[in-house]
């Protein structure tokens, strides 16, 4: 079954007016009145037409927190109880009201999903308690966690008691992730609950941005674990209620550097995720979950059980281009399939009663040497329709071993002590190794049975490591955590567990914080792009320039950040010397030539942004998924060429040596103290290469027989060059690429020739 995707239109606020309102609901055929299924809003190119997006539900401004409730979120709570998890999220732009709907106020009527479905929880937790005449015992226990600026932190630890570098998560396995030494806490009443989740709300990281005085800055997941245990089993089932950060636009939050930091990470992650639902609806063989932990952890598409998405709407004109986009992005959304597949019960023992002490909580599988049963592939998987609330389907014959991808609970009392599932707590591992011959026809997967001879096996593994290559090494290791961390999420169902070699597990816990580490290192890398072509796109070229500098340290090895560094350096020192020269030159221009010079300079200013934008795309290649918005809305998909931009080097800046003195002595074209570090650093940076060198060398020795060589150049252009230096200066020297681009008749794509064509020449 497909993700269930309704939105949501809010309420105008106090300062919005009815008039500016664009966003309508309106029923499709074979709707009822009372529950339309269409969402309108004005093509906004061109405003008489008006576009029609259909979901499986539309909620328009009168809607109350219990309707949404009552229809989207209450028929998924017996599925829960059934076995299966369930998935709550909220999407949409900064302000347009998630946190409501998750969350929502203080007063009854206002209460959001997350408190009423906790409520339902309960009640029925209560009614099967008293229906199996307390045979059957439901326990509720909870975790919540925030993804800010991708890490991931407890919310049951105030901020200042977190770790920086955040928790790491973990694959388990089944395309689920884990977020090791998270705190579960058991919440046995909602009046509980409440308290743990409002106090730990207090620790979620909010902030005023100018659209939404308590603006979410992270992403908060909710976990609420549903423990049923009977003589027999235990069924262990999980809601969780994702409240996403809003996208938001940073050219209308006037947002401060940290504000911006957070925005280009909460941007980051949801346009991943809106990539991932464009390669899952595309059916690409790639999804780049693991590009951000957001991601990571919704798993979208591969998550099992019922997912439902709240996508929220502003109704008003000054989000239509960001509406138009989100309402582009859950279009997609609504096309993802997931798989309907409930968690199997965990048999607990044929009975405890009889048994001795030493045999209690041994399940058959333990019996057998059996662990885990691999989840059905999706064929097999139950459909529920939940609106419908039947469940006519029968349910497929339970396999004789038996599978969790939860810990069993402790039966009965609960520990009211942090649950944390802290490293330092793991039991000794054992990971378990499939073989062909083990595996499971009819399933189509291998199951993971018990070999008691593991130990063996592993040595056995590390000699064959010592004879493969490096990259085979580091596999066969990620392949072992991997394991290893499945089955320390399923440590209680183990019997009989074998350590890890002790060299093995060191090594393992090495390459993990190496791992965790890489990841964190390129998110920053990746977050100061962002900033540097938010930067740009609002033309503030010196930010840009300083964010692409801090990016460099993360990405040293890029040579277009280079390049992109230069061509930024180039443009601010020509629009130096540009207003230098309108300063100096301006009174004595007649009228028209100022005229002609506006609309010369606006055109080239048009010129310059497309270029930016292109150069921006262009850079993906490299760094593959960084954030470009304006590709993210299929509506208005900007398409741009590749191609290396000629900056607009100013022609004063070339020819008047006077109003360039940097070429003769100083490192720094603008003279400036405050650019000159950052002209400096990028000096240096494009001073590293060899090659970058050996070009400089080329050119100061003035030789046009030597110039001339140099791919692109030719004889006319390297007399060119040479007279250049030479009108400026006997001693001039080029110190950098930035300034030899200047030169006239040069230019970066002339610069990027000659350094490239070295390649073919003795350096
Ligand atoms: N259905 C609604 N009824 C009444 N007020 C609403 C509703 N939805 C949103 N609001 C109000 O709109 C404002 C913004 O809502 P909210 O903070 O939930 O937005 P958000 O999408 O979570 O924003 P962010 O992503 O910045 O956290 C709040 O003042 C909230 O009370």
């Amino acid at each position: 079954m497909s993700v269930r995707v309704v939105a949501r239109v809010r309420p105008l606020l106090k300062a919005e007016h009815v008039n500016e309102s664009i966003v309508s609901t309106a029923s499709a055929p074979g709707d009822t009145e009372a529950k339309p299924s269409i969402i309108r809003i004005p093509n906004p190119k061109k405003e008489s037409e008006a576009f029609s997006f259909h979901f499986n539900s539309v909620y328009d401004q009168g809607t109350t927190q219990a309707e949404v409730f009552d229809n989207e979120v209450s028929p998924t709570v017996k599925h829960l109880f059934k076995g299966y998890d369930i998935t709550l999220f909220a999407y949409g732009v900064t302000g347009t009201g998630k946190t409501h709907t998750m969350r929502g106020g203080k007063s009854l009527a206002d209460r959001g999903l997350i408190p009423r479905l906790l409520s339902s929880i309960y009640r029925r937790a209560r009614r099967i308690e008293k229906d199996s005449a307390e045979e059957t015992q439901v326990e509720v226990s909870m975790s919540y966690y925030e993804i800010y600026n991708d890490r991931v932190y407890d919310l049951f630890e105030a901020p200042e008691k977190r770790t920086p570098a955040g928790l790491p998560i973990r694959d388990i396995g089944n395309s689920k992730t884990q977020v090791v030494g998270l705190t579960e806490r058991p919440c046995t009443t909602l009046k509980e609950f409440e308290q743990l989740y409002d106090q730990a709300n207090v620790n979620r990281s909010t902030s005023a941005t100018k659209l939404n005085a308590h603006s979410s800055r992270s992403h908060a997941i909710l976990c609420v674990k549903i423990t049923q245990t009977t003589e027999t089993e235990t069924r262990v089932s999980t809601a969780s209620a994702i409240d996403l950060a809003g996208s938001e636009d940073n050219r209308r939050t006037d947002n401060n550097k940290d504000r911006l930091v957070e925005s280009a990470s909460i941007n980051k992650s949801l346009f991943v995720l809106a990539q991932c639902v464009e390669a899952i609806s595309k059916k690409q063989a790639r999804i780049p979950y693991r590009e951000s932990k957001m991601t990571r952890i919704l798993s979208l598409g591969q998550n099992h059980g019922i997912t439902v998405m709240i996508l929220n709407l502003a109704p008003v004109r000054s989000y239509h281009l960001d509406t138009v986009s989100s309402l582009n992005f859950a279009n997609r959304t609504k096309k993802i399939e997931v798989n309907e597949i409930e968690n199997q019960p965990i048999f607990r023992g044929l009975s405890s009663k009889g048994k001795s002490d030493g045999d209690k909580g041994r399940s058959i599988g333990d019996a057998l040497g059996i662990h885990r049963q691999p989840l059905r592939p999706k064929n097999l998987s139950q459909v529920i329709h939940h609106k419908d609330a039947t469940m006519n389907v029968p349910k497929p014959t339970k396999q004789f071993s038996v599978y969790s991808d939860r810990p069993t609970a402790a039966p009965r009392a609960l520990n009211t002590a942090n649950m944390s599932q802290a490293r330092a707590s793991a039991l000794p591992l054992k990971s378990p190794k499939r073989t062909s011959s083990e595996a499971v026809p009819t399933l189509g997967r291998p199951s993971k049975l018990f070999r008691p001879n593991e130990p063996t096996v592993l040595r056995a593994e590390n000699a064959e490591a010592i004879a493969m290559g490096k990259e085979a090494i580091e596999a066969l290791i990620e392949r072992k955590v991997n394991e290893a961390l499945a089955e320390r999420a399923d440590q209680t169902t183990l019997s009989n567990p074998e350590p890890v070699p002790e060299e093995v597990q060191r090594r393992l816990e090495a390459l993990e914080k190496r791992m965790e580490g890489q990841e964190t290192e390129r998110a920053e890398g990746l977050q100061y792009l962002l900033m540097a072509k938010q930067h740009q796109v609002r033309g503030e070229d010196v930010s840009a320039l300083k964010m692409f500098q801090l990016a460099f340290k993360h990405f040293p090895e890029n040579e277009k950040l280079v390049r992109k560094m230069v061509a930024l350096k180039d443009r601010i020192a020509a629009k130096k010397a540009q207003n230098r020269a309108s300063a100096a030159g301006g009174v004595s221009l007649s009228n028209d030539t100022v005229a002609e010079e506006d609309t010369s300079s606006a055109k080239q200013s048009a010129r310059r942004r497309q270029a930016r934008v292109e150069e921006d795309n262009s850079y993906h290649e490299d760094l593959a998924h960084t954030p470009a918005y304006a590709e993210e809305d299929d509506g208005f998909v900007y398409r741009p060429r590749t191609r290396i931009r000629r900056p607009q080097t100013s022609k004063r800046a070339a020819t008047a040596p006077a109003s360039e003195p940097s070429i003769k002595h100083s490192p720094s074209p603008d003279g400036d103290g405050a650019d000159s570090s950052e002209h400096d650093l990028v000096t240096a940076l494009v001073e590293q290469t060899p090659r970058t060198k050996h070009l400089l060398h080329i050119i100061n020795t003035k030789d046009v027989s030597q110039i001339k060589l140099l791919r692109g150049v030719g004889a006319k252009k390297a007399e060119a060059i040479v007279n250049c230096l030479i009108d400026l200066d006997d001693d001039a020297k080029v110190t950098s690429l930035g300034q030899l681009g200047k030169l006239k008749g040069v230019g970066i794509k002339t610069v990027e020739n000659m350094r490239l064509g070295l390649d073919r020449m003795a350096v």
